[in-house]
């Protein structure tokens, strides 16, 4: 755990198209990582478990309501001055409505294969644990950052059980008030 002592949890949720060759992605047009392409996604509200906060985030940010979706997997990230992040990031398998521009993200399909990424527009750890996200491989993701700057990295392959012990125990935190 980086120096603050402090974990800040995040969603990140990342829609497929129905025969999985695209994934929707979203410019962030404001506040953290502004001018990236990621998932859409954000802060769980008090008394709201991940997969809730995943569902309500992609329906604000993009329009679309996720009917089937899952964790893919959980990104932990360690600064050493900065709070740390607990990220768990979902795969959207299936959705209703219209996607839209929101106020926070421009949202543009791609390619659903590493050379159709915009890794030069992503966040700089993207590149380690995309390849899992699309070979739908469970993953449990460790990084540890100064600023932006990655300095070490560690991207496991887990069972789909492992991951979620992972999640339960971050739903755990959440639901007791404690994030
Ligand atoms: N290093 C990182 N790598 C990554 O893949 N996603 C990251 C990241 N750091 C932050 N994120 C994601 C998590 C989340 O989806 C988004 C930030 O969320 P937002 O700023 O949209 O939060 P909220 O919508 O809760 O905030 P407000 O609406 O400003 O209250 O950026």
């Amino acid at each position: 755990m980086g120096t603050s002592g402090k974990i800040k949890y995040f969603s990140v949720v990342v829609p497929f198209s129905s025969d999985g060759s695209q994934i929707l992605l979203g410019r962030k047009k404001r506040g953290m990582g502004e001018g990236l392409w990621n998932g859409f996604g954000g802060k769980p509200e008090k008394g709201e478990t991940m997969g809730r906060c995943a569902h309500r985030e992609l329906q604000e940010e993009s329009g679309i309501d996720a009917t089937e979706y899952e964790c893919a997997g959980i990104l932990y990230m360690d600064d050493t001055a900065g709070p740390d992040y607990h990220i768990p990031v979902y795969r959207v398998t299936k959705y209703t409505g219209e996607i839209a521009e929101t106020e926070e993200m421009e949202p543009q399909w791609f390619g659903a294969s590493e050379d159709c990424l915009p890794y030069d527009k992503m966040y700089a750890e993207a590149k380690l644990w995309w390849p899992n996200m699309l070979a739908n491989t469970p993953f449990v993701a460790k990084f540890l950052f100064e600023g932006e700057r990655v300095l070490s990295h560690d991207v496991q392959s887990v069972g789909r059980e492992v991951l979620g012990e992972h999640m339960d125990r971050i739903d755990e935190i959440l639901l007791a008030g404690k994030a």
